[in-house]
């Protein structure tokens, strides 16, 4: 049966249950961060038993007022939904982790992006999200700027409590990411350097990790002064902060994690060439270690292309930047004077790449 739009009533039918996917989805991100706010992964995590019942769970959340112990079960139930809880109802209505719901314990030993749950759902991040109508409109560069008057990074410096949410999803981040860099997987990555500098290297967590694992390399970190603020280094990892646009403190390698995603194709052309000033020759192992995303190198993998798809409007919304696709990297990384490029491996969403002066 086709109505007059020649739409046939199944496939209206399925785009109405599609679009109320749509209209419901914002949900999935706030009760994510009830469940870290209950600490629920935590608990899950620590049970003696893989397995914990309802009554077990609600008995085990310290800031649940007994008048709301009814909701339990509706939060967990679209938490199974979501995916970060397995629901066992012959064992009698237990739970148990998933393996996403592993990466939102705190400090969980592989790592774990809970701190990044809580930074996409800031209200400073809301409201930069919330803001992208009105950017469109007006003639600010980006809607972060629409929305609260300043730069992303600027605002990072006059607010420490945002700025503190920020680098802690980003330290999340590397943590996560650190494993898998002093790992098989990375091997000979940083074997044989003596000393690498970590550009806009947050609180040091990359750092820290690799500085521990290669205790005769030099790791130094250079961040703005509101990121660095009282850390303070110890054996062979230094801290310095200063602006990457002003000095670059020489070394063997450099290291950019989530850097270049962050400028423009000028800003980044400036930047590479300071890091080409500051590294060894190619012969004495001089290179520039990134960790960034290549746009659709994962394209049989349909949710990664989409948040890809997602962080490259994100990028563009915060920061006037982009992600960028492996010929966009090319043409930067010649532009910039480099000389050649390999794409040492891909580290789920994001990638390793070498570029050698
Ligand atoms: C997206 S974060 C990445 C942090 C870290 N590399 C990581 O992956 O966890 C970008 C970092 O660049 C730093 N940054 C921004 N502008 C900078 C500048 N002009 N000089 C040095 N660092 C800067 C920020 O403070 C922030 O720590
Ligand atoms: C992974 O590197 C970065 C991520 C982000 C970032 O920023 C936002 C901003 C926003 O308004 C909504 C969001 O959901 C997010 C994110 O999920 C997210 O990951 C920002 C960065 O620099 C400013 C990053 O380098």
């Amino acid at each position: 049966m086709a109505n007059n739009n020649n739409i046939c009533a199944y496939e209206l039918i399925e785009a109405e249950a599609q679009s109320w996917d749509y209209i419901l989805s914002y949900l999935r991100p706030s009760c994510i961060k009830c469940a870290i706010q209950l600490g629920i992964p935590d608990i899950l995590h620590k049970n003696a038993h893989p397995i914990m019942s309802l009554s077990d769970l609600i008995a085990a959340l310290p800031n649940l007022n007994p008048s709301k112990t009814t909701f339990i079960p509706i939060l967990m139930r679209v938490l199974v939904d979501f995916g970060l809880f397995n629901y066992h109802h012959q064992q009698g209505d237990g739970y148990s982790l998933t393996s996403v719901g592993r990466l939102l314990v705190e400090n969980h030993l592989s790592g774990s992006n809970r701190s990044f749950f809580l930074f996409a759902q800031h209200p400073v991040v809301l409201n930069t999200a919330a803001s992208v109508g009105d950017w469109l409109k007006d003639d600010l560069r980006t809607a972060f700027e629409t929305a609260h008057g300043k730069s992303h990074w600027d605002y990072c410096g006059e607010d420490a409590e945002f700025n503190g949410v920020f680098n802690d999803a980003m330290a999340g981040d590397s943590r996560f990411i650190s494993n898998l860099l002093i790992s098989d997987c990375c091997a000979g990555v940083f074997e044989g350097l003596t000393s690498l500098v970590d550009i806009g290297g947050g609180t040091g967590a990359v750092a820290m990790a690799i500085a521990g694992a290669f205790p005769s390399l030099k790791c130094i970190v250079l961040d703005l002064p509101h990121v660095i603020a009282d850390r303070k280094g110890s054996g062979n990892l230094e801290f310095v902060a200063g602006s990457m646009f002003d000095k670059i403190p020489n070394a063997n390698a450099i290291l950019l994690k989530w850097i270049l995603h962050n400028w423009n194709d000028e800003d980044c052309v400036k930047l590479l060439k300071k890091c080409k000033e500051s590294i060894s020759s190619k012969e004495n192992g001089g290179k520039v270690i990134i960790i960034d995303m290549i746009m659709e190198d994962n394209c049989n993998n349909k949710q990664l292309v989409q948040s890809q798809h997602l962080m490259d409007l994100i990028m563009r919304i915060t920061c006037a930047s982009k992600e960028r696709t492996e010929k966009e990297w090319e043409k930067l990384f010649l532009e910039a004077g480099f000389n050649g490029y390999k794409i040492i491996t891909s580290l789920g969403i994001r990638s390793l790449i070498e570029i050698y002066p």
